[in-house]
């Protein structure tokens, strides 16, 4: 029945002023009006609708993704919404694009490693989309090794100009989004060479495309690198290919912030680090944490809205079957992704706190901060990806069966979420970076130099490699300082003993390969340190609201005492707990579901998700799910007759076939 709000129950068993929590989620009461105006503006517009997305064949889907962003961009401008209220529109459309490149890299790029001339030149054209550009690095033959890059940019003194070329077939740029069919710039990395040296990676902005009839222009092999995993998902993008050959461009599209080439062909290596020109890198990795507490709340938001609709089983005397998010068992598979999803939206909230941090003081020219900004946009990247994907997948599994269909709308998320695990830096590398950080850091602990930060738990290293648990009943878990602790005794543990390990290798290098898979580890522990920390500092600061703060706590517990129940093997082999502690915080973490269980569904709530975001039918507000599945299934292109295309060629004459057989 239309109207019928099947979870008004469930919302009614709430012990906190949802209304609060939503603002909290969204980090400010402006943030969240912001989030509410917009997101309510996309979903009641029809030229947004996802209808039938995941149906559509390849050239339709892109086609009508080009129509989608075109006319985003024209309510844009018509609304005359600023950059903040632009982005969120961009966000709630929820199909990714050649746009999301356009100012998700290809701006920041020009930005970040631009001359004030350069930024004065292009900005202005790329803010009015006359160009658009993307971001053109990983090649066919490296991705995840930048210095293995073989493009090359050589300049050529006699005419003032760089020319780009492909050496290789390895040399093929491969995988940028919005490259494929769409942009007529690229910000291209390519090996600067100048008087016969190469001088390494550098960036270039290259016109690729005429912005007259948009044919690539002379020399330039440009196209789309074929289907991806997934119905409709990430399909909506045009990764592309592209050769250069022999291209030449004037000597003032090298991006020069960095490093500069003069007009009589001299490098000039200015004072800026070189590892700025990973400053995209390191932008977009920030944001990508943030969007994980997003993607992973969605898919969170229809599980727990689902698992209070299923029944299965424990009816008594025709009665109603158990919720079956009532059984423990999913309560362990499901409330811990939902204490992770509100545990990355702060981590994410604070790591934008430190990149502008970051960002001020490199234009102050204080780099000081810079190895622990980039270590940590890497590791969390690294950690919130990896248990996002994790998640979501999980999600689909506690939807049993429906959770399959794509009307469910989780195989979707999981298809166009996946490759962050990937993009912006394969995981398990971005985590050998914060492994080398930390073996630094280790390394340095006697010198003198204090460290500051995320890492200065290992100033305490003496106390931390020694120090026990004190806990003594479950509810000691509750104590932020013993939870603090014991995170901060296992990561220093953790990569104190690789560094002991690695100090028996002769060649440094050789250890650190060696040791890789113990190393990686070091690095999640710290890292989870660091999400477990921002989620108890948050709670240190005022939260209004009737209840808030007390479902924060419930859910911060749930988070780390998952944690430490998960990786026991860490906490016990290392010393700092015994079997009885550990056991003693899987009793605080089963009391801490039943505490969190009447609260679920308006913690989900608090997302404020519509429907249309969510466009999934079992998560659907109002729980109307089994009439609604009905309907859809009719809508399937296979019902649009009783009789299937391909009957007459194909299962008439086997019917045929038998019922001769049958007379014989
Ligand atoms: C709201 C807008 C959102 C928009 C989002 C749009 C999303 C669209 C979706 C997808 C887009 C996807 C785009 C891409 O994928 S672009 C390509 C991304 N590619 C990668 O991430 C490559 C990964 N590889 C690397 O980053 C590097 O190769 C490396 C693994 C870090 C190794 O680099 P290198 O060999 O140079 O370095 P070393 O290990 O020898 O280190 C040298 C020192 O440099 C330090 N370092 C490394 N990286 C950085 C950095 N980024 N910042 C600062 N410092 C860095 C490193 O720690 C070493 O320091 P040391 O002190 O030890 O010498
Ligand atoms: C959807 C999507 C969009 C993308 N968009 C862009 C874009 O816009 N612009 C762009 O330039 N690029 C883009 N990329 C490319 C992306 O950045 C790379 O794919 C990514 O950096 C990983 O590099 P790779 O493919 O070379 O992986 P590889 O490095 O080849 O990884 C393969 C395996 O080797 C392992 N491995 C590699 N090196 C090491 C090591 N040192 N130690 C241990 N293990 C290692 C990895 O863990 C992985 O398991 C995109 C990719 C995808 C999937």
């Amino acid at each position: 029945m239309e109207g019928v709000d099947y979870l008004a129950d469930e919302r009614k068993k709430a012990e906190f002023d949802v209304n609060e929590m939503k603002i909290v989620w969204a980090g400010s009461r402006h943030n969240f009006e912001l989030s509410d105006r917009i997101s309510k503006l996309v979903a009641n517009d029809p030229g947004f609708s996802k209808e039938g997305r995941t149906m559509l064949p390849r050239k339709e889907l892109f086609k009508n993704t080009l129509r989608k962003a075109t006319y985003a961009w024209k309510r844009i401008i018509e609304l005359r919404l600023s950059e903040e209220e632009a982005a969120k529109l961009r966000h709630f459309v929820d199909e990714p694009a050649f746009t999301d490149l356009h100012w998700g890299m290809f701006i920041p790029a020009i930005k970040g490693q631009g001359t004030d001339e350069q930024q004065k030149k292009w900005l202005p054209l790329a803010y009015k989309m006359q160009i658009i550009g993307c971001y053109a690095q990983t090649e066919l033959g490296h991705g995840s090794n930048v210095q293995g890059l073989e493009t090359t940019a050589t300049f050529d003194p006699q005419t003032d100009e760089f020319v780009i070329h492909s050496p290789t077939l390895t040399s093929s740029k491969w995988w940028p989004g919005g490259l494929g069919k769409v942009s007529t710039h690229a910000v291209v990395y390519a090996r600067l060479i100048t008087n016969g040296k190469d001088y390494g990676i550098n960036g270039f902005i290259v016109q690729l495309r005429s912005l007259e009839d948009h044919k690539p222009l002379p020399g330039v092999t440009v196209g789309d690198i074929g289907l991806k995993f997934g119905n409709g998902a990430y399909n909506t993008m045009d990764n592309g290919v592209l050769r250069f050959d022999h291209v030449r461009i004037p000597r003032d599209q090298m991006l020069m912030r960095v490093s500069q080439v003069t007009r009589e062909g001299k490098y000039v290596q200015s004072d800026v680090p070189r590892q700025l020109l990973y400053g995209t890198m390191v932008y977009v990795r920030q944001t990508i944490v943030s969007d994980a507490s997003n993607a992973l709340s969605r898919a969170v938001c229809i599980a727990t809205r689902y698992s209070a609709v299923r029944r299965q089983f424990g009816s008594q005397n025709g009665g109603q079957e158990i919720q079956v998010i009532d059984y423990k068992t999913q309560q362990n598979r499901l409330f811990p992704l939902l204490a992770s999803a509100y545990a990355f939206r702060f981590v994410g909230e604070w790591l934008k706190w430190l990149y502008t941090d970051v960002t001020q003081r490199l234009q102050a020219n204080d780099f000081s901060t810079l190895p622990e900004a980039h270590a940590c946009t890497a590791g969390l990247k690294s950690l919130t990806t990896t248990a996002t994907a994790d998640g979501i997948e999980e999600c689909r599994k506690l939807c049993g069966g429906h959770g399959y269909l794509c009307s469910s709308g989780l195989p979707e998320l999981f298809a166009v979420y996946v490759p962050a695990c990937t993009y912006e830096g394969d995981n398990t590398v971005l985590l050998l970076q914060v492994a080398r950080f930390l073996m630094k850091t280790v390394s340095q602990l006697g010198s003198g130099k204090k460290p500051v930060g995320t890492i200065a738990y290992m100033g305490r290293i003496e106390h931390l490699m020694q120090c026990r648990s004190d806990v003594k009943q479950a509810k000691d878990w509750l104590k932020p300082s013993a939870v603090v602790e014991a995170f901060e005794a296992r990561a220093a543990r953790m990569s104190v003993a690789c560094a002991q390990n690695l100090s028996k290798f002769d060649n440094p290098e050789e250890g650190f390969a060696e040791l890789a898979a113990d190393l990686a580890e070091a690095a999640v522990a710290h890292c989870q340190l660091i999400v477990v920390s921002k989620f108890i500092e948050k709670l240190q600061q005022d939260i209004p609201g009737e209840g808030v703060k007390q479902q924060l706590e419930v859910l911060c517990g749930i988070y780390y005492l998952f944690l430490l129940h998960k990786h026991q093997g860490d906490f016990l082999g290392t010393g700092y707990i015994t079997s009885k502690q550990a056991s003693l915080a899987n009793d605080q973490l089963r009391a801490l579901y039943s505490q969190l269980r009447p609260n679920a569904i308006s913690l989900v709530d608090a997302f404020n998700y519509t429907d249309h975001f969510l466009d999934s039918i079992l998560g659907r507000y109002d729980g109307n799910v089994y009439p609604k599945l009905y309907e859809a299934a009719w809508k399937d292109p296979l019902n649009q007759s009783d009789i299937a295309d391909g009957f007459h060629e194909y299962i008439r004459p086997l019917l045929k076939q038998q019922l001769r057989t049958a007379r014989l």
